[in-house]
């Protein structure tokens, strides 16, 4: 069945009238189904602390909906299924599901890492994130215990070729380490504080450290493909336009208000990776540099991507610039590693094309070089939180 999820302008004037009632615009939204076609109308508002469940079933010429659990503390609450209509060949219902079920909220949070820490004697320090086609960084891992995306509560799933949706837990070198193997991107549809809630899982199962790596196109004309670029800052086009992971009311418990950016990518990482770099060998193809990220799923057009180089972009990416400005909210120390998994196209008489098959090839015939740089710099990692 077709789905689309829009949030409603009813609700932001909810939210002005009534700050306290934190979250309430993210937790409304337009289910419009094309098929057995029913228009249903439910509504939850409330005051304070309140929890909200509704049940909508829609067959052709039947058309339920039922607040089905309602608890709220202390002050007011009012549930009520106001409409329910049936049509043969469309199908729109509204549901206003009161707090915190989308917001990805410290109690969410907080319920998935202790349901993690119970199925696990493993309390990790360093958190990784496999790019498209990087996943094998966790198969490094020692005495692993994995979970399936699937299976780990609130967590979202894995829809990409090349993310296989597990978090996998284990010894990366006598270190503690939990692996996301496979992330979320904003262009898989999930809301971008969904996109970035593994961070806050991390923080609260004690992750210190974020490592995260991405498949990126290079815009630096001297960059080849099979490089591998130490981010030493991002651009986040999403932000420009308000797409920013922290924008909603701001949980104290993960962070402050207005954290600095200016610091997102940890200098004694960049240095430590600088040098383990060049132990391997690894100098020749080792760059450092700016990655900026679009929302995609499709690749740039050639004349963004000159925008891009112009404006100081040597890489481009659909990822990662979410997830660190999380992980820096919430105090970790971050270290983020770009893949230059194909050369991004600048020029009108190229026939080049981006591909994802391409991104997933390079990744292939790097990983080990990744893998070696990565498991060196995880055991000369130090742990002494410096907080954002
Ligand atoms: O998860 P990452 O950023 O590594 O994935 C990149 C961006 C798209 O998801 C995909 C395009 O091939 O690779
Ligand atoms: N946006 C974007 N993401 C990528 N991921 C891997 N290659 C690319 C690319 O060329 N552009």
């Amino acid at each position: 069945m077709a789905q689309m999820v829009m949030p409603i302008s009813l609700f932001s004037y909810y939210e002005a009238v009534f700050p306290h009632i934190s979250h309430l615009s993210s937790l409304c939204q337009l289910h419009v189904y094309f098929f057995p076609v029913s228009l249903s109308l439910s509504l939850s508002l409330s005051l304070s602390l309140s929890l909200s469940l509704s049940l909508s079933l829609s067959l052709p010429c039947l058309s339920l909906s039922l607040p089905c659990l309602s608890l709220s503390l202390p002050c007011l609450s009012l549930s009520l299924p106001c409409l329910s209509l049936s049509l043969p060949c469309l199908s729109l219902s509204l549901h206003c599901l009161s707090l915190l079920s989308l917001r990805c909220s410290f109690e969410e949070c907080s319920a998935t890492a202790e349901w993690l820490l119970s199925r696990t004697e493993i309390r990790p320090l360093v958190g990784i994130v496999c790019g498209s086609g990087l996943g094998g960084l966790a198969e490094m891992l020692k005495d692993q215990m994995a979970f399936k995306y699937s299976d780990i509560p609130n967590f979202p799933q894995s829809t990409v070729h090349g993310h296989a949706g597990r978090l996998v837990f284990g010894m990366l070198k006598g270190k503690a380490c939990v692996c996301m193997q496979g992330r979320f991107h904003l262009y898989e549809g999930y809301p971008i504080h969904k996109v970035t809630m593994p961070m806050r899982i991390f923080k609260l199962l004690g992750v210190e450290t974020v490592i995260l790596t991405n498949a990126a196109g290079g815009l630096n004309q001297d960059y080849k493909v099979g490089d591998i670029m130490i981010i030493k800052d991002h651009i986040n086009m999403p932000g420009f336009a308000g797409n920013n992971p922290l924008a909603g009311p701001n949980d104290e418990r993960f962070g402050v208000r207005f954290p600095s950016m200016s610091d997102a990518y940890d200098r004694e990482l960049l240095q430590l990776a600088q040098g383990v770099g060049a132990e391997l060998g690894f100098g020749d193809f080792l760059r450092e540099g700016v990655y900026c990220v679009l929302g995609g799923p499709s690749f740039e057009t050639i004349a963004e991507c000159r925008m891009m180089n112009r404006l100081g972009a040597d890489a481009v990416g659909m990822s990662t610039v979410h997830e660190v400005i999380v992980a820096r909210h919430c105090g970790m120390r971050v270290f983020a590693l770009s893949l230059i998994t194909n050369q991004a196209v600048m020029d009108y008489d190229s026939q080049e094309k981006a591909n994802h098959e391409e991104v997933l090839e390079t990744g292939q015939l790097r990983a080990k070089q990744l893998e070696r740089l990565v498991s060196n710099m995880v055991t000369h990692i130090e742990h002494n939180n410096n907080d954002a």
